[in-house]
């Protein structure tokens, strides 16, 4: 923007010395050289990123400084002219009005003043002939009320543009504490969600999801044909461990056969404790020969596990297993891997029946 105005003034310049409102010996390449150089300096360091440690980074009053006194040589050359150049100063007083405190601009203000004053001194003191006392006073007391009119309303500017900062800035903490907040309450909810779709005590699906989701996979299944099975399972004689060992060891066995079942089960198998030690698997991939054997496994590696007494114990399982056809709803299908659970207890417990 500096660099912008500086070049319309030169234009300007060029073309009051061809017309005659400038002396013909303006030495405007010396004065708008120097100028350009100046800037050029003050941008070399802008863009190091030194000056941000400093009080005014951008180096606002350095720059109007040097504008200032390039207006101050321009007008010493400027002839009738001198009235209507004054005006310039504002131009370079506007740089100040975003970027500079009331106190600020009143030091530019007295800058302008000093230098403009100082002119006029000077030129009285070299060549009193050209000069007219009334003209001197007028132009000063001009630039006097002008500054002090640019320094009120400046001010005012500045405080609206401060007030407008500042809002926007508390718009922005909002939004940011709007944001966290959101993300609590996304995150609340997906818990909430977790929650309700998930037993307590072993961290698996409950009964209600599971009854949920058994129609979706019915009705996937009825589009697919892909087979579909339901195992049921129940942990022989719980009453018993419980009677002996006490409900917390009961609590663990229901904990340790859940882990057991993730590990031993595949993620696109549904798990889901249908109740108190009754748990139910639903198969939405493979035949009835894997899903028998992966039932095995299970039951082994439960069979298998010791868990702490006094006195150290094990817990078997018994499973019925139904495999689904086209007329199937969850209810006759669960109702037939009941049947199945009933013999496999009937049996002798610690197995596995599988229905068709
Ligand atoms: N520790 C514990 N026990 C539970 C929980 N839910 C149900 N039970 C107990 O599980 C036992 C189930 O007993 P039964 O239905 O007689 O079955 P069972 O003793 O396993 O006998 P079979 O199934 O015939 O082998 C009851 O004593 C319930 O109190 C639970 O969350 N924690």
């Amino acid at each position: 923007m500096a660099v912008y105005s500086y070049l319309m003034v030169w234009a300007a310049t060029l073309l009051g010395i061809r017309i005659g409102y400038f002396e013909p010996d303006t030495p405007h390449w010396l004065l708008f050289g120097a100028t350009l150089a100046a800037n050029l300096v003050f941008f070399l360091i802008i863009r190091s990123g030194r000056s941000e440690r400093w009080t005014d980074p951008s180096l606002t009053v350095p720059q109007m400084m040097v504008g200032i006194i390039l207006i101050t040589a321009l007008l010493h050359y400027s002839r009738e002219l001198r009235g209507a150049m004054i005006a310039i100063y504002f131009m370079a007083m506007t740089f100040g009005v975003f970027a500079l405190s009331r106190q600020r601009m009143i030091l530019m203000s007295g800058f302008v003043l000093l230098c403009f004053c100082g002119l006029e001194a000077w030129e009285w003191q070299q060549a009193p002939e050209t000069k007219i006392l009334s003209i001197s006073f007028g132009h000063t007391s001009i630039l006097l009320l002008g500054l002090l009119w640019f320094v009120y309303v400046g001010g005012h500017i500045r405080n609206l543009q401060q007030r407008n900062q500042q809002q926007r800035a508390s718009l922005r903490a909002q939004q940011r504490h709007l944001e966290q907040i959101n993300v609590q309450l996304q995150d609340a909810m997906a818990r909430l969600e977790d929650v309700a779709i998930r037993d307590a005590l072993t961290g698996l699906f409950n009964r209600r999801h599971f009854m949920e989701r058994i129609d979706e996979e019915i009705a996937r299944a009825e589009r697919s044909g892909r087979p579909l099975h339901l195992a049921l399972i129940d942990l022989d004689h719980f009453k018993q461990i419980n009677d002996s060992h006490g409900h917390q060891a009961g609590d663990q066995v229901l904990r340790t056969f859940a882990e057991t079942a993730r590990q031993t089960l595949r993620r696109s198998d549904l798990l889901a404790r249908y109740g108190g030690e009754e748990f139910v698997v639903l198969f939405t991939d493979g035949e009835a020969e894997d899903i028998r054997q992966v039932l095995e496994r299970l039951r082994q590696a439960l069979s298998q596990h010791r868990f702490n007494g006094p006195p150290a114990f094990s817990v078997t399982l018994s499973a019925g297993v139904a495999s689904w056809h086209q007329s199937d709803t969850a209810d006759t299908l669960i109702q037939r891997a009941d049947e199945a659970l009933y013999r496999a207890k009937h049996n002798g417990r610690n197995q596995l029946v599988a229905v068709d």
